[in-house]
């Protein structure tokens, strides 16, 4: 694809407009989703962080639950930041019983794992495949317990979970077109995982 790919954001509850700028900034047309029929038109989606138990209900509520499902199954690209990628899991510990997620990515993913809001925080991290590491800010965030034999370990970070106990943790993974965070690159201004999401969008058009 040479054009502008359209991006959807999952705009049901989270920090859409934070990706719709930053997606916009990377030369995407970045566009909410809140209906089933917006999402016909767009070439891959961002789920943002915000709170996936919310998300899980409202996009059931909404009808977009199982549309978003199809097209993820069809092959759409999507990018979740936290609770995005808690959303994008197939399997996730923590959560609320009724809770539902897409399994677009082969993991395990632990809700509120660093601790609770008190325990955010922003660390640098190595992601692969970019030159520098990526500031990035946790909030309330997941990490991913394990990961399928499909799914590639793009970054890890060394801290203390609720427990206590200081060891590596997977923040950042890839299968196929799905990408996930723990953190929040929307919130910084580093643009490069988003520049990286839409190339995949590109790709896959
Ligand atoms: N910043 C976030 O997206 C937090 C995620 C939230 N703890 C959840 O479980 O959905």
């Amino acid at each position: 694809m040479s054009g502008r790919p359209v991006v959807g954001v999952f705009a049901l509850q989270g920090d859409v407009r934070e990706h719709v700028r930053a997606l916009t900034a990377v030369g995407a047309t970045a566009v909410p989703v809140r209906r089933p029929a917006e999402l016909d038109d767009v070439d891959g989606l961002v789920i943002p962080g915000g709170e996936s138990t919310t998300m899980s209900k409202l996009s059931v509520d909404f009808g977009l639950y199982d549309p978003i499902a199809k097209r993820i199954a069809d092959g759409m690209p999507v990018y979740g930041s936290c609770a995005g990628m808690i959303m994008l899991a197939s399997t996730v510990l923590d959560g609320r019983p009724d809770q539902q997620s897409f399994g677009a990515i082969s993991m395990t993913v632990r809700r509120n794992a660093f601790g609770r809001q008190v325990d955010s925080f922003e660390a640098p991290v190595s992601v692969s495949g970019l030159d520098a590491p990526f500031h990035a800010v946790f909030i309330r965030a997941p990490w991913v317990e394990s990961v399928g034999a499909d799914v590639a370990v793009l970054g890890s970070i060394s801290r203390a979970g609720v427990d206590g106990t200081v060891a590596p943790h997977v923040v950042a993974v890839r299968q196929g077109a799905a990408l996930a965070t723990s953190f929040h690159p929307e919130l910084t201004g580093d643009l490069r995982l988003h520049e990286l999401f839409v190339e995949m969008v590109r790709e896959a058009a």
